[in-house]
């Protein structure tokens, strides 16, 4: 079962279902509510579906190579791999990937809200695919191909001619073929590209079947008079349309695209183990750190709670989080538990991801933000949720382990650290296994971190590993580990001292595991994002209450009930959204 910490887990389960990175860039807006592109009025939601199986293609069940690795952006120059639409999306996905999201993992997770987003099922995702970063093997099926070279293209790649079947009418629900790309089978009109759409809806429907088999379809892959070219009619009647005939059914046709689909996104090479598979947590903690803001210690969490769509919690229900001191009279609770009520009420649209959306779900975040005393700091802590309303409260503990805060030795402190754009217009830089000398972009950044470091500890050596896959053209990720030096111009603050140093990367999702060495050890705090840094909007912290019993169900009090109705009606004025 799950617990906090997981980082793996917790960014992938953000990003399918939060539908965003951590600092908010969105996935999910690229391609929800199935969405065209403004420009050339494509389906976004088809383009990703599109690029998932040209990358997925390259599978080979005889040697166990290729399948979902990444490698299509070094083959997009393979006729195999022909059209706009893949340059469209590698654009789209290359701000996403960082150390615990391959680049792999976003193709799958586009693929999951592209099908989903526009009326198709939600496919299982499970995470942990390898990005590679050389051109794979050739194979993928072309609409000149005739009925055997599919079949076999299709058996390479672990599928049965059924499955192919399947795979072609679940694809081909989608989009369409582009005058640009094949004009020999779809003329411009008045001069004008287009998109000859394989059905007549935009949705992800059995409308290619039904169509088909009614006799209406426009399918140029199945009508053009360019008889070599009609890829999809050789493939529905392959099996004299047996299995395209069960998928005019709108149920066989989604749990057919449910099982195809979900077996193409998990075609990966031979060695690559997927992890489980990534469902929406009920609770989560996100965003725990020590910060210094304001001259100040504090904690600050985040608790994320489901919310039932066109649903609002009780008004009176009041959200507190509780913990114990790491040293001093009360430490581990033996004396007095801490609480403190959430600052901050923050409901998230249903519309973050598409994934949540057809769950049912939307999102609630209550913000904490809590004053530490630097001789106490914190051990451990965890919520409880009162409804207001005489039921027992209800606890979030992490499966009865507490959430623990596993040291308070060194921290990055945002708010002290900053980041500057350089402009940079002559470097070129390697894409790993061909292309080469990609301009590396207009700019790089230069960020100037700063980092806390306990009083008291002498540490031989504090530092930051940083990591940044989100690079331009989809060269080598930034990795790189700066040594940090002590900064005795600044005071310091809170019995903690501070050390800085540059981190240049020119990458847009850069994050750090900050380490300090001492007493034999290391200490860390991993996978910090570094945005938004000196823009940090600063939260003022809640008052500490000691006199609360830290059982569920022995809380009595109300106080802060006041406080968090009104920062909830705040918040949602402030994001001009308010649950259905
Ligand atoms: C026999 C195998 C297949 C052939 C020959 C084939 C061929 C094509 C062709 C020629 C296009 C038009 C591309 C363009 O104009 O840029 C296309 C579009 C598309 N294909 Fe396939 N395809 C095959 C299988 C699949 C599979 C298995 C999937 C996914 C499961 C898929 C998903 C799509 C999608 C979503 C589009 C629309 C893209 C857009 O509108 O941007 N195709 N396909």
């Amino acid at each position: 079962a799950y617990t906090w910490p997981s980082p793996q887990y917790d960014a992938l389960e953000g990003l399918l279902y939060e539908g965003r990175r951590p600092d908010g860039s969105s996935l999910a807006a690229l391609v929800h509510p199935c969405r065209k592109r403004t420009q050339t009025l494509a389906s976004v939601g088809a383009e990703w579906l599109r690029f998932a199986f040209h990358d997925s293609a390259t599978h080979n069940v005889d040697d166990g190579t290729g399948g979902l690795d990444g490698s299509l952006v070094y083959e997009l120059s393979r006729g195999e791999n022909f059209g706009i639409g893949f340059t469209q999306t590698s654009a789209d996905f290359e701000l996403f990937p960082n150390k615990y999201i391959s680049r792999a993992d976003v193709i799958a997770i586009g693929a999951v809200h592209a099908v989903s987003t526009c009326g198709g099922p939600i496919i299982p995702f499970r995470g942990g695919r390898v990005d590679t970063f050389v051109a794979g093997g050739t194979g993928t099926p072309e609409p000149q191909q005739d009925i055997d070279t599919l079949t076999e293209s299709f058996r390479k790649q672990g599928y049965t001619k059924e499955d192919m079947i399947k795979l072609v009418a679940c694809g081909h629900t989608m989009g369409g073929v582009r005058s640009d790309d094949f004009p020999q089978l779809v003329p411009q009109v008045d001069g004008k590209a287009v998109i000859a759409d394989f059905d007549t809806t935009m949705d992800f429907d059995n409308k290619i079947a039904t169509e088909y088999l009614d006799g209406t379809t426009q399918n140029v892959l199945v009508k053009t008079d360019n008889v070599t070219m009609r890829a999809d009619l050789r493939v529905f009647e392959s099996d004299g349309n047996s299995t395209i005939r069960a998928m005019a059914s709108a149920d066989v046709f989604q749990s057919d695209c449910l099982d195809v689909l979900g077996r193409m996104l998990e075609k990966v090479p031979k060695g690559v183990s997927l992890t489980d598979e990534i469902t929406l947590l009920p609770e989560k903690v996100t965003y725990a750190q020590f910060a210094i803001e304001n001259g100040k210690l504090v904690y600050k969490t985040n608790l994320r709670l489901l919310q039932k769509l066109n649903t609002n919690p009780s008004a009176s229900r009041v959200v507190t989080m509780f913990w114990c001191d790491r040293a001093g009279a009360n430490k581990d609770c033996k004396g007095k538990t801490k609480s403190s009520v959430t600052v901050k009420k923050v409901p998230e649209s249903p519309n973050i991801s598409p994934v949540t959306l057809k769950l049912g779900y939307y999102l609630i975040n209550y913000n904490f933000v809590v004053p530490i005393d630097a001789n106490e700091s914190i051990a451990k802590f965890w919520f409880e949720v009162d409804e207001g309303d005489g039921s027992k409260p209800t606890a979030y503990n992490n499966g009865g382990n507490n959430y623990v805060v596993d040291q308070d030795q060194v921290f990055f402190v945002p708010t002290l650290s900053k980041v500057d754009s350089i402009s940079n217009n002559t470097g070129t830089v390697s894409r790993r296994g061909g292309g080469g000398g990609e301009p590396v972009g207009d700019f790089y950044k230069s960020y100037n971190l700063v980092v806390a470091v306990r009083d008291g500890t002498s540490p031989s050596r504090v530092y930051v590993d940083g990591y940044d896959s989100a690079v331009k053209a989809y060269a080598y990720a930034v990795q790189n580990t700066v040594d940090l030096q002590l900064d005795s111009s600044t005071t310091p603050i809170a019995g903690y001292k501070f050390y800085k140093g540059v981190f240049q990367s020119s990458g847009l999702q850069l994050t750090i595991d900050v380490k300090a060495d001492a007493d034999g050890q290391t200490y860390t705090q991993g996978f910090v994002g570094t945005a938004p840094l000196d823009n940090t909007v600063i939260t003022d912290p809640g008052t500490i209450n000691t006199d609360k019993m830290s059982t569920a169900g022995a809380i009595s009090w109300r106080e802060g009930w006041t406080f968090s109705l009104v920062f909830s009606l705040v918040a949602a004025a402030m994001f001009n959204w308010s649950p259905l």
